[in-house]
């Protein structure tokens, strides 16, 4: 099943450097094991925010659940699902 997820981030202004510095690296080493394995598909950052768009494939909305519920970022992050299926107009004959 893939999603499409949208991450805002708003860390703390008053959280120390350094705290914010470990969350982001404990993150990005997650997020990194995560594509490796292919759950997470795609991950991009919107231009100009610190904010990302990723695709996320995982086999239940739990999975995905846990997931998100489980990055280091999470209790700093707004996070808006979308579920998506196949568009009949889509010429790619697999999900990729
Ligand atoms: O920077 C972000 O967009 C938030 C989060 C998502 C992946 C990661 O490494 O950090």
């Amino acid at each position: 099943m893939l999603f499409h997820v949208r991450m805002n981030v708003n860390l703390p202004l008053s959280m120390p450097a350094e705290q914010a510095a470990q969350l982001k690296q404990t993150e990005k080493e997650l997020a990194q094991r995560l594509q490796h394995e292919g759950k997470w598909r795609h991950l991009w950052r919107i231009a100009g925010q610190y904010a990302n768009v990723s695709v996320f494939d995982v086999d239940s909305v739990d999975e995905l659940h846990n997931l998100l519920t489980s990055l280091p970022l999470f209790p700093y992050m707004q996070i808006d699902v979308m579920p998506l299926c196949r568009h009949p107009s889509s010429v790619r004959d697999d999900d990729s």
